[in-house]
């Protein structure tokens, strides 16, 4: 659910100040970072810097690390790339699309007690066009989030408060479910090494 209305006139540093200061202390206002998310006045020079991507799975590019309290990361998905159906880890996801479009398909969590026999329950499937500001966390559900142009590359912010450094995914056919240490591509820039995504098979 996209904060619509809201004329974006903030600078690239003032999100960013705006999210430090937004996560300056534990308490999180949601909607207070959906407004900040949604005020900043998109220019592709400011977040292009970031936006590395892969030939073959979507890219995680780190940001700003945050006060220890949150990352902000820069999702490049090319065409067809789609992460598994993964959860939040208890933290708050925070997600704006900068450029292309982006689908997300929000699942119900397994039932525990038919574990890893029944498929995933689909709740619901978004079409994310640019600039929209959307947000979940694990009470709402698990989703997986893909670029199903053939044609046009996409490219996200996401914030994670607190960080996120391992979730699980979910296979779709079975619901059977997987711990996962996600990785950066690229952080503030440079590219790291040994790279890997949590991206399972989107069958
Ligand atoms: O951070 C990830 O790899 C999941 C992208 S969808 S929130
Ligand atoms: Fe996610």
């Amino acid at each position: 659910d996209g904060v619509q209305g809201v004329a974006p006139t903030s600078s690239w540093q003032d999100l960013l100040a705006g999210i430090r200061q937004a996560f300056s202390t534990d308490k999180v206002d949601i909607d207070v970072v959906k407004l900040l998310l949604s005020s900043y006045k998109s220019k592709r020079e400011d977040w292009e810097p970031y936006a590395k991507f892969d030939a073959h799975r979507y890219t995680r590019n780190l940001v700003d690390e945050g006060n220890g309290r949150y990352n902000l990361i820069i999702l490049c998905w090319g065409e067809g790339h789609a992460s598994s159906i993964h959860d939040h880890a208890n933290s708050h996801c925070f997600m704006r699309v900068m450029d292309g479009s982006l689908q997300e398909v929000q699942y119900s969590w397994p039932d525990s007690s038919h574990s890893g026999t029944r498929p995933m329950a689909e709740l619901a499937t978004c079409d994310l066009c640019t600039d929209t500001v959307t947000y979940i966390n694990d009470s709402v559900g698990l989703h997986r989030i893909q670029n199903t142009s053939h044609t046009d590359p996409a490219v996200s912010l996401h914030l994670y408060s607190p960080p996120i450094t391992t979730c699980h995914t979910f296979e779709q056919r079975t619901g059977r479910a997987h711990s996962c240490a996600v990785s950066f591509y690229s952080k503030t820039g440079a590219l790291c090494s040994n790279y890997s995504t949590c991206s399972g098979s989107t069958s």
